[in-house]
């Protein structure tokens, strides 16, 4: 039986992501472990799974160093790598929305928007014909209207806790997001019956 590999992405949907290979019978014990480890070897299940940063995970599968990936589906639409999205796993739910000042744009021909997601961003106002500057951050985008770094941000809101905090408030929606399992293209052909085994034991616990 030959190897899966699987990337998981660190922070918050790494606990998420281990808790549903337990629930299909792969024993994580050692993921769980206080570790600065990034490749944990699970040899009686035939799987090897590591650890990146979200951003990272698309990366590693697209290329096929690794062949399924667990992973926001923020990330997905931002990069649109070439892969194969196969289950949403139902957790990690948040959504990509226009956030700003209650007062909304007041109309602006040009706005100014602030986001992580620079490609969504690009894309989404282009498709509404609105002109857009988009400014790139890092974080704390709440940040950029409060400052007046920008008219608007485009973020992840989960539960509103930090827009209401910072005096911000949904404009738009743009879309819902979850995580989603995602399959190299060549191994899903090279590895079918191992990478189907584990889809349809995951597909089932999600549904
Ligand atoms: N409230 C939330 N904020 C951010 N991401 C969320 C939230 N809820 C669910 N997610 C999902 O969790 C994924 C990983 O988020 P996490 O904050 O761990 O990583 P990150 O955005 O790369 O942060 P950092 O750059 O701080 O490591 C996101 O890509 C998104 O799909
Ligand atoms: O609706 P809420 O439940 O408040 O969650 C949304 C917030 O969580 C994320 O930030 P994160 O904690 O990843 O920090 P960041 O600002 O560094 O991206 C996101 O960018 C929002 O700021």
């Amino acid at each position: 039986m030959e190897t899966l590999k699987i990337a998981i992405a660190k922070g918050r949907l790494a606990k998420y992501s281990i808790e549903l290979l337990e629930e299909i019978g792969i024993d994580c014990q050692v993921l769980k472990e206080d570790s600065r480890k990034l490749v944990f070897t699970l040899p009686q299940h035939h799987i090897e799974v590591i650890l990146l940063k979200a951003v990272d995970v698309p990366t590693y599968v697209e290329h096929g160093v690794v062949d399924m990936g667990i992973v926001g589906k923020d990330v997905l639409m931002e990069q649109e790598r070439q892969l194969y999205e196969v289950v949403d796993l139902k957790f990690g739910v948040c959504k990509f929305s226009v956030a700003g000042r209650p007062n909304g744009t007041n109309g602006k021909k040009h706005l100014r928007v602030a986001t992580k997601y620079p490609n969504v961003t690009k894309k989404y106002f282009a498709q509404k014909g609105q002109s857009v500057e988009v400014i790139r951050q890092e974080g704390s985008v709440e940040l950029a209207p409060l400052m007046g770094l920008s008219d608007v941000i485009v973020d992840i809101v989960e539960t509103g806790k930090t827009l209401k905090e910072n005096g911000l408030v949904v404009l738009e929606d743009i879309a819902n997001i979850s995580a989603r399992l995602v399959l190299n293209k060549v191994s899903y052909k090279t590895k079918k019956k191992e990478i189907t085994t584990i889809i349809d034991l995951i597909a089932e616990k999600v549904s």
